[in-house]
């Protein structure tokens, strides 16, 4: 999907509560996704990770394909790499419509992330805890989303990290509603309204959909429920 359509869909409405797959069934991954997406899912998010720039393997490309085979729903690609440059065409030619890579893998994410434009993707940056939104300054006018991780990346079901609210509640004020701001890592019933209420629109949730006894549809309704009371 062209870029500018991707960025109208996930603008309207917000809340958008992303799936993220990685605690899926992986043995049923095509009935996963359509199930996530039959209970109301607007985009999905997927965990790319080398385990170089984190402690962690999960998948690559033929995982990012064999989803886009299976939905029509925008793609957010977490890539959790430690040369994101290297992968970022297979990983839109894979089917990538939001390409997301970390400040901390890249002296200069410039250049990747205008590259990933020019594919016709939205471009993306994700900042771990502990970076500062100084960091990211000069390459905000690039930028489509920017990711602030309330976890150290890595590994689902973690604890959330309140320095992330803080680094949305700045990228809100510094660049109003013209970047998307997206949270991933321990987002919950019990945090989500927070995130919304610093200014992010787009919620990763893993454990809580893919690990609750609830139907993903219940856990899905309560979350972008509670994310929106986060926004009154
Ligand atoms: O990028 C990551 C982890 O590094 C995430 O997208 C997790 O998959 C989120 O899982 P929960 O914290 O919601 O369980
Ligand atoms: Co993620």
């Amino acid at each position: 999907m062209p870029r500018r359509r991707i960025l109208d869909e996930l603008r309207n409405p917000p809340p958008v509560v992303l799936p993220s797959l990685l605690l899926c069934d992986f043995g049923n991954l095509a009935a996963e996704v359509r199930a996530v997406e039959a209970a109301g899912a607007r985009a999905l998010h997927l965990d790319v990770m080398d385990g170089n720039f984190v402690p962690n393997i999960t998948y690559g490309m033929p995982i990012v394909a064999a989803v886009r085979r299976v939905t029509d729903l925008p793609i957010d690609v977490h890539m959790m790499v430690a040369k994101p440059a290297a992968f970022v065409d297979e990983i839109i030619d894979a089917g990538a419509d939001i390409v997301t890579i970390h400040a901390e893998a890249t002296d200069d994410p410039r250049p990747i992330l205008e590259h990933v434009r020019s594919r016709g993707a939205c471009a993306s940056l994700a900042i771990n805890p502990p970076t500062p939104i100084e960091a990211i300054a000069d390459a905000l006018p690039l930028c489509d989303m920017v990711l602030c991780m309330s976890v150290m990346p890595g590994f689902g079901a973690q604890e959330f990290e309140s320095v992330a609210l803080d680094k949305l509640r700045a990228l809100k004020s510094l660049r109003g509603d013209s970047l998307l701001l997206e949270i991933d890592g321990g987002v919950n019933a019990q945090t989500v309204a927070q995130c919304t209420a610093a200014g992010a629109q787009m919620l990763v949730v893993g454990s809580a959909i893919f690990k609750s006894q609830k139907p993903y549809a219940e856990s899905l309704a309560e979350l972008t429920r509670l994310a929106a009371t986060g926004t009154q």
